[in-house]
């Protein structure tokens, strides 16, 4: 099995609502996404031949999500007023308002996701929220 890795960060701020402790306040991170993709087998001939798939391809879709979420204020839904938002917004913050808890393991699911929608076999998808703290999402194989 051949496994191809390509990664990209982002640096934006999040908080977690509901939560206990320093987090719930707004603070930013540096956030590192590894995307990991696999293949059994090697392209044979033309441009292509002995790759799994062009790493400019992969590097250039994982960046595209990724620069997406650079240098923004990250926000679950519902959980600042609409007033306070909407201050933000107006003073011209970039707001991105989530589904999710803004947290390493939903970036991460998030991201095998987004990736696995585009097309790639998807091993796992990796996020650091600091260098030492990071969550992976993989799917188990059914047997
Ligand atoms: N399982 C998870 N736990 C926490 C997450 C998360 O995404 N998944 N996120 C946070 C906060 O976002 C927080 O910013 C990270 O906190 P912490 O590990 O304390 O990071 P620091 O670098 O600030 O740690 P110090 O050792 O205090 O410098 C919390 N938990
Ligand atoms: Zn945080």
């Amino acid at each position: 099995m051949y496994i191809l890795k390509a990664e990209h960060s982002f640096d934006s701020a999040h908080f977690l609502a509901n939560y206990k402790g320093k987090c719930s306040n707004i603070h930013g991170h540096r956030w590192r996404v590894e995307i990991e993709v696999q293949s059994e087998s090697l392209i044979n001939g033309g441009q292509l031949d002995g790759m799994v798939i062009d790493f400019g391809d992969l590097k250039k879709d994982v960046r595209e999500i990724v620069d997406y979420y650079d240098h923004a204020l990250i926000i679950q839904e519902n959980t600042m007023r609409k007033e306070t938002l909407q201050c933000l917004s107006q003073d011209g913050f970039r707001i991105l308002e989530v589904k999710f808890r803004p947290t390493a393991e939903n970036f991460s699911f998030f991201f095998f996701n987004y990736m696995k929608e585009k097309g790639y076999n998807v091993k796992r998808a990796t996020v650091y929220e600091t260098p030492t703290n990071s969550s992976t999402y993989e799917e188990c194989e059914v047997k």
